[in-house]
């Protein structure tokens, strides 16, 4: 049995009785309005899955009503099916520009009444279904798989849309890069899989410690990135110095596996390509494996 919602509008209370009678058999949630104004109303409130709006209404018509509700977003994703006895084409035109999905004459016929209703809440589930495939593969594709940060490819975009930020309104744009320290030995002496598990903590160390608005990404394997936008250097590199603490701190899970980071910062400068921002950093972050690693370089 359906269990979807319909919001049925009509000035008669006669035909909203019948018509609720005929959808309710069906299993159907029933919600009604009387006029075009109320229809807006409801549906707002209820978010049905689909309205049958009848044209002809004092006041507002079924047009005007549909009109409205096609411009307020959170309802204009609801399929609109007019009951009318005005079926010429000039009425069909004029309900489908008003963004309606179907049509259904009156008197209505109960069979097909329930075949256009049950089509349009298909499409509208099938539609919602895609809607939400589709989120779930833009996410996929700018997140890394193991850690959750965003990828390799989505850091370098957002560096290089901060970057022309930066140049158009001169907001400051600085970078920072971590590599953890001995990752190899890690993965020898503990595994592969305690190795994801300590990129994930690192992971979630470096979710946990940056601002909402600083944009935290995996670079490649063991590196990752971490970009600041209006931010001065000196913080940055604070930034990075809590980071490196932090994970230098933290219980990995595994008795005796303690990880430490290093890292570097640097900050853009006027007409410099991303790629020697992120160059810059990445010479600094070696001058602090260089001179003893759990460290961050300026
Ligand atoms: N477990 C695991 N290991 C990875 C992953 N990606 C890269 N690695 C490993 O990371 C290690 C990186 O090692 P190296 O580049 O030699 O550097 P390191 O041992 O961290 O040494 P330093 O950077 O000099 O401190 C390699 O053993 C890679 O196999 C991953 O997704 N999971």
């Amino acid at each position: 049995m359906a269990k979807e919602t319909i919001l049925i509008v009509d000035d008669i209370a006669q035909n909203l009785q019948i018509l609720g009678e005929v959808l309710s058999a069906q299993g159907y949630r029933v919600a009604v309005a009387t006029n075009g104004l109320q229809a807006i109303d409801v549906a707002q409130k209820v978010k049905p899955d689909l309205i049958l709006l009848d044209v002809m209404m004092p006041e507002m018509d079924g047009y005007e009503s549909c009109r409205r509700m096609k411009n307020i977003p959170e309802i204009e994703n609801i399929p609109v099916i007019f009951l009318t006895a005005r079926n010429t084409s000039e009425d069909l035109v004029a309900g489908f520009e008003a963004g309606a999905v179907d049509f259904v004459s009156k008197p209505f016929i109960n069979v097909e009444l329930l075949v256009r209703v049950k089509t349009q809440v298909r499409m509208k589930h099938l539609v919602e279904e895609l809607e939400r495939k589709n989120i779930e593969l833009e996410n996929k594709a700018i997140h890394d798989d193991l850690t959750g940060l965003f990828n390799h490819g989505h850091m370098f975009e957002r560096l290089t849309h901060c970057q022309e930020i930066g140049v158009r309104y001169g907001t400051s744009l600085s970078v920072i890069m971590f590599d953890v320290d001995h990752f190899k030995s890690v993965n020898d002496n503990w595994g592969h899989q305690v190795g994801d598990q300590v990129l994930k903590k690192v992971s979630q160390i470096i979710k946990d410690t940056v601002r909402k608005t600083d944009i935290a990404g995996r670079y490649g394997g063991e590196e990752f990135m971490v970009i600041c936008q209006e931010t001065t250097i000196e913080n940055t590199y604070a930034l990075a110095e809590r980071i490196r603490e932090n994970i230098a701190q933290a219980d990995t899970g595994y008795e005796g596996l303690r990880v430490t980071i290093s890292g570097g910062v640097a900050e853009s400068r006027v007409g410099e390509p991303v790629e020697q921002l992120v160059n810059r950093a990445d010479e600094l972050l070696y001058e602090s494996k260089n001179s003893g690693r759990n460290k961050i370089t300026q």
